[in-house]
């Protein structure tokens, strides 16, 4: 069935409707995603949330859906756009096709987009609206900025644990995708999953040896009512930040974030670590910054770069035991090269447990 793809820049795609008719149109940011393969843990990373997601790898679903790859319990995004929709799938693990997939929660996939089109007016004109529809005419009624996902919409309403392990981690959940978990729980963690507005007295309670900020939707600066509770759990143990919880550490050492052109999503930015001069490629999904210029003055300094645009890939704390990176140390989609980074993190905690305040 055909169907529209509508930008907020007025352009406007004919698409096939793979999935069942949409009643209203669907709205969303656009953001396009680089990576070949992994389009089931983008589906379901929750940083996606209400967003609309354009492939560029022009094959999308020939291996389908399987039981092993979502980063949460459903999908997160608004739709999906590609260029050729594959619903006969062909994979052993195969569980569903794509279609079947989104239909099952109601997400449109419009194929036979011409992506690249679309792709060229995001980069040259940056973040914008989209809206998924079956009329040719379509009026936005919202802001980009009306659109911007809340945390609160994808973080656990009560503490979960995980894992019997001796360090025990406490993850504030901005939306975390399971990869971080399994990551902790490989560490041999155990790991208690907590709500993202969870005060510094219960966390204390806890009685936790590091923290893990996670990942999770939206501008960071939603959450600024949060960065006094944040910074004082920062400050008293040794964390770990991840993408938002880069952002939320930035935020709450007196640093600055901003919005980017049109932000990193794909499985292959090169990464330099300039403690060691090492390039990792990574794994990102990012719409927001670390401002670098604002870090002056601030105990935090620049640990980690994107060796294509020089934008802060990292950051950590030049007294206490704090690092963070933008990109995704857990990959899920995209290379692991960078999961040692949770043995670092691993052995920072090892090194200052029994030392719980002496640094605060
Ligand atoms: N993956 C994430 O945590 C994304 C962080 C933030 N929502 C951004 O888009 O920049």
């Amino acid at each position: 069935m055909k169907n529209y793809l509508h930008l907020e820049n007025g352009s406007v795609f004919e698409g096939e409707l793979l999935t069942k008719s949409i009643k209203k149109a669907i709205t969303g940011e656009i953001v396009f995603f680089t990576g070949m393969t992994g389009y089931q843990e983008v589906l379901t990373d929750p940083s996606y949330k209400d967003q609309i997601v354009i492939f560029t790898y022009p094959l999308i679903g020939n291996y389908g859906i399987n039981e092993y790859d979502f980063e949460s319990k459903k999908p997160h995004v608004a739709g999906v756009i590609v260029y050729e929709g594959n619903m006969s799938h062909s994979h052993y693990q195969a569980k569903y096709s794509i279609g079947e997939y989104l239909d099952k929660w109601n997400i449109p996939l419009l194929s036979h987009v011409d992506t690249r089109a679309v792709v060229k007016n995001i980069r040259q004109e940056g973040s914008m609206q989209a809206a998924i529809t079956a009329e040719t005419a379509f009026t936005f009624e919202s802001s980009l900025n009306d659109l911007e996902a809340h945390v609160a919409a994808v973080s656990t309403k009560e503490i979960e644990s995980f894992g019997k392990g001796s360090k025990h981690v406490v993850m504030m959940d901005f939306g975390y995708k399971k990869s971080i978990l399994n990551s902790l729980l490989e560490q041999g963690c155990r790991v208690s999953v907590v709500p993202f507005d969870t005060k510094f007295e219960h966390i204390k309670d806890l009685n936790p040896d590091g923290i893990l900020l996670s990942n999770g939707p939206g501008d960071p600066k939603q959450l600024e009512y949060l960065l006094e509770n944040i910074k004082k759990i920062i400050t008293n143990f040794p964390t770990m930040g991840i993408c938002l919880g880069h952002q939320l550490t930035a935020l709450a050492f007196g640093g600055n974030t901003k919005k980017m052109l049109f932000g990193h999503r794909g499985a292959n930015q090169p990464v330099v670590d300039l403690k060691t001069k090492k390039v990792y490629m990574s794994s990102q999904n990012h719409s927001y910054e670390v401002d670098e210029p604002s870090l002056q003055g601030t105990s935090l300094q620049v640990r980690f770069r994107n060796v294509n645009d020089s934008t802060v890939e990292g950051l950590m704390h030049k007294d206490l035991p704090i690092f963070t990176t933008q990109y995704h140390p857990e990959a899920n989609p995209g290379p692991i090269e960078s999961s040692l980074l949770f043995n670092d993190f691993l052995q920072m905690i090892n090194e200052y447990s029994g030392r719980e305040k002496a640094y605060a």
